[in-house]
């Protein structure tokens, strides 16, 4: 196999200046891809979904890993320099043109693919709801997703913490996850304003007896006046305060107090 071109001529040659309104940080340093692309672990023979390629740089990563790679990218321009990557890795990789929002994933997959994707944050926290609030067991292995720092917080708080809310619960009610590393905003090109960090995703039982839409109700409810007390925040949500008093808890609570275990058990009191 002739040597892969070093990524900054790929850019060079394809022309792939970053585009602001596509949200491209693009990712040059090969050791810390070939880290994040160690986070979901062996990638050996595994099949790998990966959102927003672009010039590809996480891509190699992935390939180099041993993956075979579904990747999804909106930006036209960088096709053409992702079929060359292609090239390297015969039968390895598919490039798909396209909006990751609208992409049917699970067809693309035989098996259940590990999901790794370093996307402008707000395409990543929608795909991230759009896949915690699927049908469960999930179609994807685990999630290994790039934030900003202040979201990766937002999805790991414990109750108690200023960053917990409805995220951390949709997050943690059925799966776990962790702050695998943080990335340095100078490590991008051109640097985001702020602090980046990858969260991994591993899937976990959902537990039984309880609804989404039950424990979403729950959590929009208390959330929503996240200072008031329970007794006046999920005033509005039919048999919550009852709920509450068949599980002893204190209606002078708070939403941030209450922890993703308690709101679960809630759920399921509820039906
Ligand atoms: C932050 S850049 C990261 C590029 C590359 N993965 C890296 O790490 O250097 C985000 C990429 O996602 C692409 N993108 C943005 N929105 C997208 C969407 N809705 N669907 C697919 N790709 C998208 C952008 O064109 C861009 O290539």
């Amino acid at each position: 196999m002739t040597e892969l071109p070093p990524l900054r001529d790929v850019i060079r040659r394809y022309g792939l200046s970053a585009s602001k309104a596509l949200g491209q940080n693009f990712l040059f340093d090969h050791q810390l891809l070939a880290r994040i692309a160690k986070v979901p672990g062996s990638l050996d023979g595994a099949e790998v979904f990966e959102v927003g390629p672009g010039p590809g740089g996480l891509t190699r990563a992935l390939l180099e890993a041993g993956a075979s790679v579904v990747a999804v990218e909106r930006d036209r321009r960088c096709i053409p320099a992702l079929e060359e990557l292609g090239g390297f890795f015969p039968g390895k990789l598919r490039v798909i043109e396209g909006d990751a929002l609208e992409v049917d994933a699970p067809s693309l997959f035989t098996g259940k693919p590990h999901v790794v994707a370093n996307l402008p944050y707000n395409v990543g926290t929608a795909l991230l709801v759009g896949w915690l609030s699927a049908g469960w067991a999930p179609w994807w292995a685990s999630l290994t997703l790039m934030f900003q720092k202040e979201v990766a917080e937002r999805i790991v708080a414990e109750a108690g913490s200023d960053a917990y809310g409805r995220l951390a619960v949709l997050a943690q009610w059925r799966s776990t996850p962790r702050i695998a590393m943080t990335v340095h905003r100078s490590a991008f090109t051109p640097p985001p304003k702020v602090m980046s960090a990858v969260v991994h995703i591993a899937p976990a039982d959902a537990p039984e007896g309880v609804r989404l839409p039950v424990l979403e109700g729950l959590t929009g409810a208390a959330f929503g006046q996240r200072r008031k007390m329970l007794r006046q925040s999920l005033k509005g949500v039919s048999g919550a305060l009852a709920a509450m008093e068949t599980l002893g808890m204190d209606t002078s609570r708070r939403a941030e107090t209450v922890s993703v275990a308690e709101f679960v058990a809630l759920a399921r009191v509820l039906g």
